[in-house]
């Protein structure tokens, strides 16, 4: 962390160098155990040791008055001087070649690394976008279900009842048949009842007619006996008036039989006399007869009217018992007819059970066949669920390797510098400014140029935050590591910098305001939320501080 001054910045610039001579060794340290066959020194080699010593040896010659001796001898230091520094030269030569070959290298790798990096970018994007679509599939086909429960709940809940219904039709029906078996039984019984009575019936009927037949002939009968009888009636009169017209004959032949006895012929008289008395006995006998007949008569119309008197009676009986079995045929025919609706009302209600049952068989098969298609519907959501938690699970794998391997391309130490404002009393407005930022394409958001005593040191970072930078945008860069540290990496973030440049600030916030949080507090939120969503995918998170 710098202030307005900081020059971290040499740090990222020594690593960068160290990490391009191979596993950071120092190029002097190579200088002993190089061996440079296609040398020009002569195949020597030089370590440190032989370098140092050749550097501080000192030239005695054996004769210190000889100048021949010491000329060969400096000419002998010379030579080898000479072979180390061509040694040098040459192993100068391949360092900076190595070097050049290593900067080419290097430079190919960040442009690969900036390539995976894009590609792991949208790659990342990808993989958001997926799970977000994966968690909205999810919930929806969560809510999905939940909603399929609730609907197999009602189906089987209305199910129950139908066959609840069922049963209570199957118990009521089982009396409503019994009792239209009576009724059927009561309506056979009643018919053949019905049949013998109109049998009966008709037979008086019958019986009826041939004894108002008998009547109306005895009737006849007895007009013409009454007819007879007026006649005989009549003859009778006629006869007492001819009995009477032949007394007064007979009194007057007495009293001329008396004159007769007192005046003429005696002998006369005496044969009148005998003629009229056997005309008196003739007519005695015809009277008698006709009385025999009026008896005869009177007692055959007596006979007749006690006949029509019994046959009256015998009619009279026989109208109340046909009356009487009238009514009773009338009221079992009412009785018959009431049955006969009574019967049909049953049937209808028979007919109407039926159709319910009928109605609730098929409406329970419906709802059965329902209940099967959700169960079918039920067990393919939730092998699409179990598929979709599998795809999560997996994606979550693959993004927090992804994400991993990103982090570890970006590098495992990061160093980001975050430039803080000028503060009231930071400096004044006309002081030219220390800081500024490239903007050439290689450094821009990465680089920092410190002006010091009119020099400009610049310095490269893995980011820089620009003064005007928020809290939120320093939080997009950390929560990536807060997302490793959740993911079962190891992370340590932390702040330095001079005193007042912001460490506090960036790592803390401000207390109170929602937008000046600073990393800890963001963090922390991230990891709460985490753990919540990440719980539902069955992880479970200890914390500890
Ligand atoms: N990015 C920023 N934006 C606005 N104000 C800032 C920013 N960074 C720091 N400040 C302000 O600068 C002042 C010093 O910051 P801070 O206390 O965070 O520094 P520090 O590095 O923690 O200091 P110390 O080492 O003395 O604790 C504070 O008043 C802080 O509000």
């Amino acid at each position: 962390m710098v202030g307005p001054a900081a020059n971290g910045g040499r740090i990222v610039t020594s690593r960068q160098v160290l990490s391009v001579v191979n596993g950071g060794q120092d190029p002097v340290m190579r200088v002993g155990p190089a061996s440079i066959a296609s040398s020009d020194c002569g195949g020597i080699e030089f370590t440190r040791e032989d370098v140092e010593a050749l550097l501080s040896e000192r030239i005695k010659p054996k004769n210190k008055f000889s100048l021949k001796e010491k000329c060969d001898t400096m000419t002998d230091y010379i030579k080898r001087l000479k072979m180390c520094i061509k040694w040098f030269q040459e192993l100068e030569g391949d360092l900076l070649l190595e070097q050049e070959k290593h900067w080419k290298m290097l430079e190919t790798a960040e442009k690969k690394c900036n390539d995976i990096e894009m590609v792991m970018g949208q790659k990342e994007e990808e993989l958001n976008s997926i799970i977000v679509a994966l968690r909205k599939n999810y919930t929806a086909l969560q809510e999905k279900l939940a909603k399929e429960e609730s609907d197999k709940l009602a189906a089987m809940v209305s199910l129950n009842k139908e066959k609840d219904a069922r049963l209570s039709v199957e118990r009521s029906q089982a009396p409503i048949k019994e009792e239209l078996e009576r009724a059927q039984r009561e309506s056979s019984s009643a018919n053949q009842k019905i049949l013998s009575l109109n049998d009966m019936y008709k037979r008086l009927q019958e019986y009826n007619t041939s004894l108002q037949q008998y009547n109306s002939k005895l009737q006849a009968e007895l007009n013409q006996t009454n007819e007879i009888l007026k006649n005989v009636e009549k003859e009778k009169v006629a006869v007492l008036e001819n009995l009477s017209n032949l007394r007064g004959y007979c009194t007057s032949l007495q009293d001329q039989l008396t004159a007769t006895k007192v005046g003429e012929s005696n002998d006369e008289a005496m044969k009148l006399k005998d003629a009229l008395a056997s005309e008196v006995g003739c007519l005695r006998l015809d009277l008698q007869q006709v009385r025999d007949e009026r008896d005869r008569q009177l007692s055959h119309v007596q006979e007749l009217s006690v006949e029509v008197l019994k046959y009256k009676e015998l009619t009279g009986k026989s109208a109340d018992e046909l009356g009487n079995l009238t009514t009773k045929s009338n009221e079992l025919e009412a009785r018959c007819a009431s049955q006969s609706d009574q019967i049909k009302q049953l049937q209808e209600k028979l007919d109407a059970a039926e159709n319910k049952l009928a109605m609730s068989d098929l409406s329970a098969y419906e709802i059965r066949t329902g209940y099967e298609e959700q169960k079918r519907v039920n067990s393919e959501l939730q092998f699409r669920l179990d598929e979709a938690e599998l795809k999560l699970v997996e994606g979550e794998a693959l993004r927090k390797k992804l994400h991993n391997t990103i982090l570890e391309l970006k590098g495992n130490i990061r160093v980001f510098c975050r430039v803080r404002p000028l503060l009231f009393d930071d400096a004044a407005d006309d002081e030219p400014k220390a800081v500024s930022f490239p903007t050439t394409t290689e450094n821009l958001g990465r680089g920092i140029e410190l002006l010091q005593h009119g020099q400009k040191h610049s310095f490269v970072f893995d980011k820089v935050f620009v003064p005007e930078s928020s809290q939120e945008e320093v939080f997009v860069e950390v929560s990536q590591l807060v997302q490793s540290a959740l993911d079962g990496y190891k992370v340590c973030i932390f702040a330095y910098g001079q005193t007042g440049s912001g460490k506090t600030h960036t790592m803390m916030g401000t207390s109170g305001n929602d937008d000046d949080k600073g990393l800890i507090p963001r963090s922390l939120e991230q990891i709460f939320e985490s753990r919540q969503t990440l719980q539902n995918q069955g992880w479970k998170y200890e914390m500890q501080v």
